[in-house]
């Protein structure tokens, strides 16, 4: 398995549950719910994502052949001889690609391993926390996760349409508007809407991407 990652980086976890926690980001490349480019935007079924995840030419980007090698270059991130090792895998839709055979490297060198995902495709059950993002009209095959985090409001994902998916954790976070200049989240709308749904529905909590706040990666 060769694996194409657009970007590696580490950070602070900027979303829901882990928000503030060091971690390792690894997006892979690609997507099943939009190809990236922006003549599809408009007719694909994610329309608002504020990623390019296409190609591998991104910060320690590149194909991995081996899991192994993959595995190492995540723990090159990591500060030495510091534990808690933590590593995000996102894209893009790091389901196409996430295999239990990276995981298990990953475990071997002592990190946990957590995923951000639209949830259309399985995911390998090894995986220490699983982060479900839905979006649109797409069917979310994913029936358990740690984490559902689900970008607010979205006409055809209302948050009702995922009563029967069980999750430790229910988070809205704001739809941002990558068209509009960058306002602050007090200064958005959505997330007023996302305040006031969570007031009205309080199984759901708020979750803001801070990095974006916070200008890092
Ligand atoms: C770029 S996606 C990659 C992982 C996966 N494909 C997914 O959609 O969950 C990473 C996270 O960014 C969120 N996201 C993407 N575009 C966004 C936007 N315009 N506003 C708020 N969150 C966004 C997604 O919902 C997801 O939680
Ligand atoms: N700091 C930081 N936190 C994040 N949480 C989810 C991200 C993603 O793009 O998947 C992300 C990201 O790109 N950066
Ligand atoms: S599913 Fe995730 S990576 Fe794919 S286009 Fe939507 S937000 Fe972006
Ligand atoms: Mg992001």
């Amino acid at each position: 398995m060769t694996y194409s990652v657009k970007e590696m980086f580490y950070t602070l976890q900027g979303e829901g549950f882990h928000t503030g926690r060091p971690a390792v980001f690894c997006r892979f490349s690609g997507c099943n719910l939009w190809n990236g480019r922006e003549k599809d935007r408009a007719t694909s079924i994610c329309r608002f994502c504020d990623t390019d995840f296409v190609g591998t030419d991104g910060q320690n980007g590149g194909k991995f052949r081996e899991a192994r090698e993959l595995a190492q270059r995540i723990a090159d991130f990591w500060p030495a001889d510091q534990a808690h090792r933590f590593v995000v895998f996102t894209g893009g839709e790091p389901a196409l690609q996430l295999d239990e055979t990276l995981i298990a490297a990953l475990h071997d060198v002592g990190f946990e391993c957590a995923v951000e995902s639209n949830g259309t495709l399985p995911l390998p059950p090894s995986l220490d926390w699983v982060c479900i993002s839905p979006k649109g009209s797409a069917e979310v095959v994913i029936e358990a996760c740690d984490e559902l985090k689900l970008v607010f409001p979205q006409a055809d994902a209302q948050p009702e349409r995922f009563s029967h998916i069980h999750a430790q954790h229910r988070f809205l976070s704001p739809l941002n508007d990558w068209t509009q200049a960058q306002l602050s989240p007090a200064q958005n709308n959505n997330t007023q809407a996302c305040v006031q749904y969570c007031l009205e529905h309080p199984q759901w909590r708020l979750t803001l991407q801070t990095h974006k706040v916070l200008n890092i990666d």
